[in-house]
């Protein structure tokens, strides 16, 4: 008798919050031949909406009849949901300016296998000799400058790029340029950046200087998705580092780098898996 390798799927869901829930999505997936093998929830009392993330194997292995028969059970629930064959690879825009320590980090990271994903392209406003030193071997390099006036034209360039691309996610990893509302609002869910400070501090242009103004003690890094209100996107993931009164700016940043990588990362991982849900202007965040 041939086996047949169950596939694996990652189901995400959120709906307004009542009880059997969880009774009655476990119920369906048994009729549809699935085994849960990971479920996570959480119910936000304050908003009333419940969360639910499963990992589940099915010998069906048939995604699309899969998706249909819980298009039909969703209903009833009012859910937002997802479903994806866990096999299937994002493919993942990185755009870049000046600094480019995130951007060296993804590729060592992707290039060992840690992050399952195909890289669309690598798009800088810079041009691509400031990168010399990155192995972009094998990997679409864009370079759209742009400045005061030229800015609609180079979002339009991009905005184009990442449609025939067929890319799933934008991440800014530290790209220096304000995204247009029109452009944000195109991306929301889609695009994530990491900023260097520990939001809600010293949001916008320079935050290690004004943390260096302040005095601070603790500097750090957030990841979150972008919207057209710079920097007050849902917040995904942060870290800190202590810092003293003897840091300069150049020691906050050279500190910060290490945080900015290691928290843009650990956010990448997160979202390939599926771990990240909206909650209006929160996540969901289903650590491993
Ligand atoms: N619509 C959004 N766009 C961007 C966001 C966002 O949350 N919403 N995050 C920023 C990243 N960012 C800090 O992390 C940031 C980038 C740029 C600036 C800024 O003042 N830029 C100047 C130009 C600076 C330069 O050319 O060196 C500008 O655009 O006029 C502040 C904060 C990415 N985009």
């Amino acid at each position: 008798m041939t086996m047949t390798t169950p596939g694996q799927f990652v189901l995400t869901l959120s709906c307004p919050d009542r009880a059997g829930i969880v009774a009655a999505v476990s119920n369906h997936l048994a009729g549809q031949g699935g085994n849960i093998l990971e479920a996570q929830q959480f119910g936000d009392a304050e908003t009333g909406r419940f969360f639910m993330r499963l990992v589940f194997e099915d010998t069906q292995r048939d995604l699309a009849a899969l998706d249909s028969a819980f298009a039909d059970f969703a209903r009833q629930f009012a859910m937002q949901w997802t479903l994806r064959d866990r096999n299937q690879r994002r493919r993942v825009m990185l755009l870049v300016s000046k600094f480019d320590h995130c951007l060296a980090d993804i590729l060592y990271r992707w290039r060992i296998g840690e992050l399952p994903m195909d890289i669309a392209a690598v798009v800088a406003n810079h041009p691509r000799d400031t990168y010399r030193h990155l192995d972009l071997d094998g990997i679409p390099f864009r370079h759209l400058s742009v400045d005061r006036d030229s800015r609609a034209a180079q979002e339009a360039a991009l905005w184009q790029l990442i449609e025939q691309s067929g890319t799933d996610l934008v991440v800014l990893a530290r790209y220096m340029q304000i995204l247009s509302n029109d452009l944000a609002r195109k991306l929301a869910g889609k695009c994530i950046n990491i900023h260097h400070s520990f939001l809600p501090g010293f949001k916008g242009a320079r935050p290690y200087h004004q943390a260096h103004r302040r005095g601070v003690k603790l500097i750090g890094a957030t990841a979150h998705f972008v919207t057209a209100d710079l920097d007050e996107g849902p917040i995904i993931e942060q870290d800190i580092e202590r810092v003293t009164h003897a840091d300069t700016p150049d020691d906050l940043i050279r500190i910060g780098r290490d945080i900015e990588r290691r928290v843009l990362a650990r956010t990448l991982r997160l979202y390939l898996d599926d771990r990240i849900l909206l909650n209006d202007a929160k996540t969901v965040v289903f650590h491993s």
